[in-house]
């Protein structure tokens, strides 16, 4: 049958001010579903109004279709009507006109005051979009299609309007038998989701019998706690058939059903399962279900089991679908680096917070926490952990006692932790959903979050699909600088140091005066620094390889300079053999700066180097810098790496490839002959795939001491070719005075400068 949309745009013309659209679009064209299109205002008048009645009987009316008269009866919009208007909702009514009110109070709504209470001691005095978009349908006993953003609140959207029909029914009647058979089952696709379910119930309704069944633990206690009666019962598909074939769970009274998450049962193999239950349900009932994408099963299911559902769709169409709140950021990283640099990550970005860091695997998940746990309290979470231990992790991280979780995906759905700061997505997720899933554990109930993306230059393309898919923007940053990292831990010893107990202050004070007395400030200073885990002085990185004990410095020459021609790789080495020698001898990577109006490059040196040369006096015209932020880099060629690096084998098989387009390709300074040479071995043509000069390369490196960084690491000693060999190759022309035929350091015009 045709599906109905219900247009309510020429209401907006009614509002009182310009309705904020909640920008629904998409439709489900099955068993007569009917999509709500409201405006968030609109919204708030249905729910705030206590003319719900008039709403439930226009829309019976109208045989389950919601119209425009619907809302026009409210009178909300009719000056004529206003007489009609009971004082809430004119109280309600200027807000709206006056710009206030932005949300729906809790004590409002007519719910049970019980109920009111415990939401109101849990700090929820307003209602999310969700759950006003939900409260009217679901209290008329519309079967429901639900989808809105991460941690948006959709739990309580089909909890506070359950919870208040069962809390009624038992107002009436008291007879709260024990061994009663559940009105309630909520089913969720994992047990930590399902958990989290039972808590939100229990926490708002304290008063109801709520049970949570899920595998992994002891199934006789499930079956104590189900037959001395009950009101909800929360579970995952297996463990519930388990307890319905064996007879202990009953659910022939159940009235409400929920389906929590539906996508994500298919994704973890539950269709069977789900079905299975479905068919065991009474067929007078409301459902409710969850999704936040509908694939062919989901929508077979809402076909066949809910009666005209009603689709509240707060997503849509809509580009964005993160939450507000949630910075993204995209880091990247090579599979060599990523770990090194994940700790400055956690301590500049969460500072000090609770991160999640999402893995693949589950070994990656084991080894990552294990490699952080030297200098950060982490714990691991995937599916061969123990349920219990499970648990026990969960608690832990969600009361602080460690703050870096490090999980695979079976944790990115559903799971509600408070006030997580910071996702990192240590791989690529497997799909656009996974990603906004992942990274909305973070952002949650209207709080600000960051996650950061790590990719590999390989994945680059990827990043940028998933921009459009999610509809999404992200910051490329590159690893923290010393400084940052400093700064931050720094900033979270001085949070720990708050938290110190006084008792433990006046026991340190008699010593701490004394060193006080005898280094001043010092002795502070060395205290904070061993706290942060600097005992030792940080080494710097490199912004291009993320190496320890490299530093990328800037080289840009000024535009009015009288030196001509290009910026190359050998530039840099021709400059720097000519005012350092040493530095040209240990060079790392070189990359050409994109921004052809601006001629520089970066490069990286050893530390130490780099110290030295930033401290000589650079010749006029050109500057060297060091910098924390790598500028946008050639995009063909070695700029690639500052999306990560090509792999080994993508490298090679990349051989032919030209470098940066430019003319340094033909085989430059030193280049050719090194890579080239007979005397260097099989050992380096087959580690660099070359077949002479610069050209096959993503990137350059040439010479230094690093171990395992670069492919292209040709020892000092032989990468100290003959001045003879050198000068044949040489073609480009004199960083100095712009004349091809001689390399820099011999340039004829150097003692101009
Ligand atoms: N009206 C409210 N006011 C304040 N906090 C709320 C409100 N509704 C829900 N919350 C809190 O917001 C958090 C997120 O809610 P919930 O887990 O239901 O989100 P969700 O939409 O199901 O997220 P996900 O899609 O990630 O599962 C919870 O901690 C919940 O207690």
């Amino acid at each position: 049958m045709a599906a109905s949309i219900i247009g309510v745009s020429s209401l907006y013309h009614q509002l009182p001010t310009k309705p904020t659209t909640l920008s629904p679009s998409s439709f489900i064209s099955h068993n007569k579903p009917h999509l709500i299109s409201l405006p968030t205002k609109l919204t708030h008048h249905i729910a705030s109004s206590s003319s719900s009645s008039f709403v439930a009987s226009a829309v019976s009316a109208r045989n389950s279709v919601i119209t425009e008269d619907v809302f026009v009866g409210l009178s909300l919009f009719d000056d004529d009507n206003n007489n009609n208007k009971d004082s809430s909702l004119e109280e309600f009514d200027n807000d709206v006109i006056n710009g206030g009110v932005d949300e729906l109070a809790v004590s409002k709504l007519g719910l049970p005051q019980r109920l009111v209470e415990t939401l109101e001691n849990r700090g929820i005095t307003n209602l999310f979009p969700i759950q006003r978009a939900v409260l009217v349908p679901a209290l008329e006993g519309r079967d429901i299609i639900g989808r809105a953003k991460t941690g948006t609140g959709k739990t309580l959207a089909f909890a506070i309007p359950i919870i208040k029909r069962v809390t009624e029914e038992d107002e009436e009647n008291r007879n709260r038998l024990a061994g009663r058979l559940p009105r309630v089952l909520v089913l969720a696709p994992t047990r930590e989701l399902a958990k989290q379910v039972e808590t939100e119930i229990k926490e708002s309704a304290p008063y109801l019998r709520t049970v949570c069944v899920y595998g992994g633990v002891s199934y006789t206690l499930q079956k104590n706690q189900l037959t001395r009666g009950v009101d909800i019962v929360v579970g995952t598909p297996g463990r519930l058939i388990d307890l319905v074939n064996s007879n202990v769970l009953k659910l022939g009274e159940v009235q409400f059903l929920v389906l929590d998450e539906a996508d994500q049962m298919l994704a973890v193999g539950f269709e069977e399962d789900v079905e299975t239950i479905l068919e065991k349900l009474p067929p007078q009932r409301q459902s409710m279900l969850f999704s936040a994408t509908m694939p062919r099963w989901v929508q077979k299911l809402s076909r066949k089991y809910l009666k005209t559902p009603l689709t509240i769709d707060l997503v849509g169409d809509q580009d964005e679908k993160l939450a507000e709140g949630i910075k993204l950021y995209a880091i990247p990283t090579t599979s060599t680096t990523k770990r090194s640099i994940l700790g400055d990550l956690v301590t500049v970005y969460a500072k000090g917070g609770k991160t999640i860091i999402f893995t693949q695997t589950k070994r990656d998940a084991d080894e990552v926490s294990m490699a952080l746990t030297s200098s950060i309290a982490s714990e691991a979470l995937h599916g061969d952990i123990s349920q219990h231990q499970r648990e026990r992790t969960l608690n832990g991280f969600r009361q602080g006692k460690f703050t870096v979780l490090v999980a695979t995906d079976v944790a990115s759905r559903g799971l509600d932790i408070p006030n997580v700061d910071l996702v990192i997505h240590y791989e690529l997720p497997n799909d656009p959903e996974t990603f906004v899933h992942r990274s909305g554990r973070t952002g949650r109930a209207g709080k600000q979050g960051k996650a950061i993306l790590m990719y590999t230059n390989s994945q680059r393309r990827t990043v940028k699909t998933l921009e459009q898919d999610v509809g999404c923007k992200f910051e490329f940053i590159s690893p923290p600088g010393v400084d940052d990292v400093l700064g931050s831990s720094a900033e979270q010893v001085i949070a720990t140091l708050s938290g110190v107990h006084d008792e433990s202050i006046d026991f340190f004070t008699p010593t701490a005066q004394k060193l006080y007395d005898q280094q001043g400030t010092r002795a502070l200073a060395a205290a904070l620094a061993h706290m942060s885990g600097f005992s030792q002085p940080p080494s710097s990185r490199s912004l291009i390889t993320h190496e320890q004990g490299w530093t990328t410095l800037q080289m840009t020459r000024d535009s009015d300079s009288s030196i001509k021609g290009y910026m190359s790789a050998r530039t840099v080495t021709g400059f720097l053999s000519s005012v350092y020698a040493t530095a040209a001898g240990v060079l790392g990577k070189i990359h050409v700066m994109a921004d052809k109006k601006v001629q520089g490059a970066v490069f990286d040196l050893p530390e130490d180097i780099a110290k030295n040369l930033l401290s000589k006096e650079m010749p006029p015209g050109t500057t060297i810098t060091k910098i924390s932020k790598l500028p946008a880099l050639e995009d063909d060629g070695p700029a690639n790496d500052f999306y990560g690096r090509f792999s080994n084998r993508e490298r090679s098989s990349r051989g032919g490839r030209r470098d940066s387009g430019s003319s340094d390709s033909r085989g430059g300074w030193g280049g050719n002959s090194r890579f080239s040479l007979g005397d260097e071995g099989d050992n380096n043509v087959r580690r660099g795939g070359r077949s002479g000069g610069r050209g096959g390369s993503s990137s350059w490196s040439s010479g230094g001491s690093r171990s395992g960084g670069s492919d292209w690491l040709i020892s000092d000693r032989r990468r100290t070719p003959s001045s003879g060999s050198r000068d044949r190759n040489f073609t480009g022309p004199c960083f100095h005075c712009g004349r091809s035929g001689h390399r820099a350091s011999e340039c004829p015009k150097k003692q101009d400068y």
